[in-house]
């Protein structure tokens, strides 16, 4: 047997597993990186996160990112150069992390890469007849394996759509393995660039589980504050908070045509970007809105849209434990609190034991975790069967 087969094997076989998990999202802020201890797997899964850092992109590497991001049209050779580059660099920001913990290479089982979605490219988001759906993610494994010398599982997506999924949310998986309850209707709100949430009904099995991308999180006020502020984000919604919604451009966002589709589904900044929120401007004639009421609107926008799907989901008392960067916009939770019917209420998802920071990444630590040591299942999701994902690098 490969040596690495071998400890491979070992790692399955463990009664429990060290595991980095490592999200880079669609806010392009910069990589999470989560150092988990799993035992278990399935509904038994138990988690320990053990360390947990982001490391803030510089500007230089958001621009790298950016320059190929949700675009229709990029340099090839651009792209090509991206992805290794990405690799490598994210094994070198791990590198920094195992020496700021104090931990060995070698006592980590593996690597849980997500990659960085540059597209993401749903059936229902694109015109060609011949294709169905896909999504692609960079930043090389096998980079990452041989910077780290640690085994890595990455690009878990691609499974997801090859069973018939749209190759997101993954977090129909973790959030039902981890956070289901017997005891009370739980949501897990995740509010990143894009929101998304998993119902997971008292007593659900995997079958029960409601898991869709809802709208936009951030995406939308991310990226009008960095064309008219130049700042990667409204800081505690300072810029919203000063602005009044209208009412007309947000009747006009609601009426995107996304929001018809019924759940499950998935959606990214190939839709939600600045040139669909200039449309709406145009078509109710609210271009001249100053710039604090744009921030305004897209914060109702986003709440109206996270709290519309909640209340329509849950009509029993329920607790909706949020993460993801949204949590720390305090207009955007004032405005979905606002909306929110009486028996539904808000948590971070730390009162389960998940930072709101660290959610995504351990997520994909979760999905390795399964990859290694899961039992096979047949329960039918919403979208697919419950599906081994991600593939395997090796460091030499
Ligand atoms: N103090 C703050 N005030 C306002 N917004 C904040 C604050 N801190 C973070 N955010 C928001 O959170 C975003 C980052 O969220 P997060 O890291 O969860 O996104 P992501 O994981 O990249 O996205 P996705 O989950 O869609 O892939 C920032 O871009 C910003 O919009
Ligand atoms: C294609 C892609 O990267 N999608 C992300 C994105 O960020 C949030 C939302 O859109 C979600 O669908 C997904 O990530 C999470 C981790 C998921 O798959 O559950």
């Amino acid at each position: 047997m490969h040596p690495h087969i071998e400890k491979l094997y070992q790692s399955a076989a463990k009664s429990e597993r060290l595991i980095i998990g490592l999200m880079s999202g669609t806010s392009l802020d910069g990589l999470d990186v989560a150092l988990c201890r799993i035992s278990g797997s399935g509904r038994d899964t138990q988690v320990e996160v053990q360390a947990f850092t982001t490391c803030a992109y510089p500007q230089t590497v958001k621009d790298k990112i950016l320059s190929v991001f949700a675009k229709q049209t990029v340099s090839l050779e651009y792209l090509t150069l991206l992805n290794a580059w990405l690799g490598q660099y994210h094994g070198e920001l791990i590198n920094q992390c195992l020496k700021s913990w104090q931990v060995e290479a070698n006592d980590v089982d593996v690597i849980a890469s997500h990659g960085q979605t540059i597209f993401h490219c749903p059936k229902h988001q694109h015109s060609y007849r011949d294709f169905g759906n896909a999504t692609l993610q960079i930043g090389d494994a096998d980079h990452i394996a041989v910077t780290t010398g640690i085994t890595t599982v990455a690009d878990f997506r691609q499974k997801h759509i090859a069973a018939g999924g749209e190759g997101a949310p993954l977090a129909q998986y973790g959030d039902y393995y981890y956070f289901a309850s017997d005891t009370e209707h739980r949501v897990l709100l995740n509010m990143g660039g894009i929101a998304n949430l998993t119902y997971l009904p008292k007593g659900a099995g995997l079958e029960d589980v409601v898991c869709s991308d809802l709208g936009p999180g951030n995406t939308l006020m991310d990226a009008y504050m960095r064309k008219h502020f130049l700042q990667s984000y409204d800081e505690n919604s300072k810029q919203a908070k000063q602005g009044t919604i209208n009412q007309d451009l947000l009747e006009r966002l609601l009426a995107e045509p996304f929001f018809a589709i019924s759940l499950p589904k998935t959606t990214g900044p190939e839709l939600f970007n600045l040139m669909m929120l200039e449309r709406a401007q145009q078509d109710c004639d609210t271009g001249q809105l100053s710039h604090q009421d744009v921030m305004a609107t897209l914060s109702a926008f986003s709440a109206n849209v996270i709290a519309t799907h909640i209340n329509s989901l849950c009509d029993e008392q329920t607790r909706v434990y949020c993460s993801g960067g949204g949590v720390h916009n305090p207009l955007l939770m004032q405005q979905i609190k606002q909306q929110l019917a009486a028996h539904i209420s808000l948590h971070s998802s730390d009162r389960l034991g998940i930072h709101p920071d660290a959610k995504e990444a351990v997520l994909f630590a979760i999905l390795a975790n399964e990859c290694l040591a899961g039992k096979s299942t047949n329960h039918k999701g919403q979208t697919v069967a419950n599906v081994t994902m991600g593939k395997v690098s090796f460091a030499d």
